[in-house]
């Protein structure tokens, strides 16, 4: 069961947030030149930037005031050329800088993406496919315009407040002091402020994933919510959960957008400050029109900075939970690991054993209550077993340990006499053939999807296992043959020419366990009698554990274990458990009798 369902918000661990901001900038370092260059580009704007007001003060004060119309003309040329080169350095910065920051969400997206294909089964049951997704895509995306204007807003924005500032000290200090002095009352607006935005902006991202998740959830059961009429009520939880959605965000934003304001009002008592102080108490001659102007252009130059590098910090805020929930996931270890000193496991004949071998999902649960408790078998290569018995008893934990899908709790499993845990789990799962009632089909040509089974294997080896699990000629009756292109999860094709794919699949693989979740649907008797074939094919030679939900084959089984109450509770060959009449002849009554 999901322990995150579309209801549920995320539990995390609240991380660090200077932690977090190191992290994600430390992606920068990969690209130090472009880095570089930006910052140069930068540099030079930031300079041409500093000496616009000096140059307005010269052409006023220097040639406006004293009617120099050639002088005007001169430093009028200067300027344009230097802004003109200022427009250029502003296009190369942010074409260089757009390069950076997509280059680093893709590492980011495939870092993500590679550690999640090593994450254990668990960590799937705990989270529902769309609150991954919303991680991958939009966390991610996120991202990007923190990353970029780290470059463009954080440094450069930074030297110009500084520059600012020094000249503003060296021109007029009184003048310096009064436009700044709103600076203490703007550093504590803005702490308190993010302080609470960031909570919200976390709660947030958390209600998004919860919609992602139900959207994700509802279209991949559309038929089931069709065939039911509830799409009134699923429009109800969809509501519910944009609602909520709206209403974080609101929050977030409400508190968000008081940086602003904030700003703009500091702004605002600065320069009325300024020209308090400059006109009123100091006045001229000390304080010249051109100075008086310079500084009023310097102040814009101080505040507007300070305005970027608020947003800025807003903006860090915002998307800080994004980035939180992406090195979450990064730092979740897979439960199932190599241990250190794991070795391959060699080609095996296919012995598997289980020695007091208890298991259950939720660690810690009483003895009493374990998925299974203490059980022991040992198959010989080549043997078919059945896994038979009600409901929730057991079968599938079974298979899922043998391919290691989850550890046990006690006991061993050993094929071929190797403690599972003692080898590596690619060259375990490398020698397992796993089909599970799913059949899942990837959207591609049927070859690709024969092929995944192997990679490498040649046409003849594809065709030769379509063959042998009686795929072969329906595939070729399709209007490409292999070529067909099949949809997501293999939506037109019927459920039997699914397992007839995913059997040639498994074929091609040649596995030396082959574990076989039979599906319970009803397919047409032809399809049944094809499949059939095919699951023969698919058992001769091989150990294989079958979770058999049909007759016929367990009457092929060379065993049959009856799995309930945490174990085995009855075994044998179909004719002695018939003749028995113990558990497995009431199931098989059970079930002669839904047949007949
Ligand atoms: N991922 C999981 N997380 C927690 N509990 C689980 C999980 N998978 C199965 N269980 C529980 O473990 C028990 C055994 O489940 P299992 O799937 O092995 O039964 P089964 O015999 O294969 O049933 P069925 O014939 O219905 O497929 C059940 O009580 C089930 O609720």
């Amino acid at each position: 069961m999901a322990v995150n369902s579309f209801r549920e918000d995320e539990q995390m661990e609240n991380g660090e947030k200077k932690q977090i901001i190191i992290r994600l900038f430390s992606y920068l370092k990969d690209h130090k030149k472009g880095v570089l260059g930006v910052l140069i580009c930068m540099a030079v704007t930031v300079a041409i930037s500093l000496v616009n007001p000096l140059i307005i003060e010269n052409a006023i004060d220097q040639h406006i005031s004293v009617g120099d119309w050639n002088g005007l003309v001169k430093i009028g040329i200067f300027a344009l050329v230097l802004n003109v080169i200022y427009m250029i350095m502003v296009k190369i910065r942010m074409y260089v800088m757009s390069v950076i920051s997509n280059q680093i969400l893709l590492k980011i997206r495939q870092e993500l993406y590679e550690h999640i294909q090593l994450l254990s089964f668990s960590f799937f049951d705990s989270r529902p496919t769309g609150k991954i997704l919303a991680r991958i895509i939009g966390d991610v995306n996120s991202l990007k315009d923190v990353l970029t204007n780290a470059v463009t807003t954080l440094i450069p924005d930074f030297i110009t407040v500084l520059g600012v500032v020094v000249i503003m000290l060296v021109k007029d200090w009184k003048l310096a002091i009064a436009s700044l002095c709103t600076i203490p009352l703007m550093i504590a607006g803005i702490f308190i402020i993010q302080r609470t935005a960031h909570k919200r902006w976390q709660i947030f991202r958390k209600k998004s994933s919860n919609l992602n998740a139900y959207v994700h959830e509802d279209i991949a059961g559309i038929g089931v919510v069709q065939s039911f009429r509830a799409e009134n009520e699923t429009r109800e939880v969809f509501e519910e959960l944009t609602d909520e959605h709206q209403k974080a965000f609101v929050a977030a934003c409400r508190r968000a957008d008081m940086f602003g304001p904030t700003v703009d009002f500091c702004w605002g008592v600065g320069t009325m400050m300024l020209y308090l102080i400059g006109v009123k108490f100091i006045g001229a001659p000390a304080v010249s029109v051109g100075l008086l102007v310079a500084f009023g252009t310097y102040i814009n130059m101080f505040w507007n900075p300070i305005m970027n590098l608020s947003n800025f910090y807003n903006q860090l805020v915002t998307n800080l939970s994004a980035a939180e929930r992406i090195f979450d996931i990064l730092d979740t270890k897979p439960d199932i690991q190599d241990e250190s000193d794991v070795e391959e496991l060699p080609e095996v004949e296919g012995k598997v054993e289980f020695s007091h071998v208890s298991f259950t999902y939720d660690k810690g649960t009483p003895a009493e209550t374990k998925v299974l408790s203490d059980v022991n078998f040992t198959i010989q290569p080549g043997e078919t077993i059945a896994l038979v018995g009600p409901t929730g008893a057991g079968k599938t934990t079974i298979v899922n340990l043998i391919s290691r899908f989850y550890d046990i709790e006690d006991g061993h499993i050993y094929i071929d006499g190797h403690d599972l845990k003692k080898v590596s789990i690619h060259s375990l799962r490398r020698q397992m053939g796993v089909m599970t009632q799913d059949n899942f089909i990837f959207h591609g040509t049927v070859r690709e999807n024969i092929l995944y089974g192997k990679m490498d294997a040649t046409e003849e080896e594809m065709i030769a296992a379509a063959k042998a699990v009686n795929a072969h000629d329906f595939i070729m009756k399709m209007e490409k043959g292999y070529d067909t292109e099949l949809k997501e999860r293999g939506a037109g094709l019927s459920i039997g020419q699914r397992q007839l794919i995913a059997f040639a699949r498994t074929m091609i693989s040649m596995p030396k366990i082959l574990i076989l979740d039979e599906a319970t649907s009803s397919i047409d008797t032809h399809t049944e009698i094809l499949v059939q074939h095919g699951i023969e094919a698919l058992l001769a030679g091989r150990t294989s554990f079958v979770i058999a939900h049909r007759l016929s084959t367990i009457q092929n089984a060379d065993r049959i274990f009856v799995i309930d109450n945490g174990g085995i509770v009855e075994q044998g060959s179909p004719k002695e458990l018939l003749a028995r009449r113990g558990a497995y002849y009431e199931l098989y009554m059970a079930q002669f009798a839904d047949v007949v």
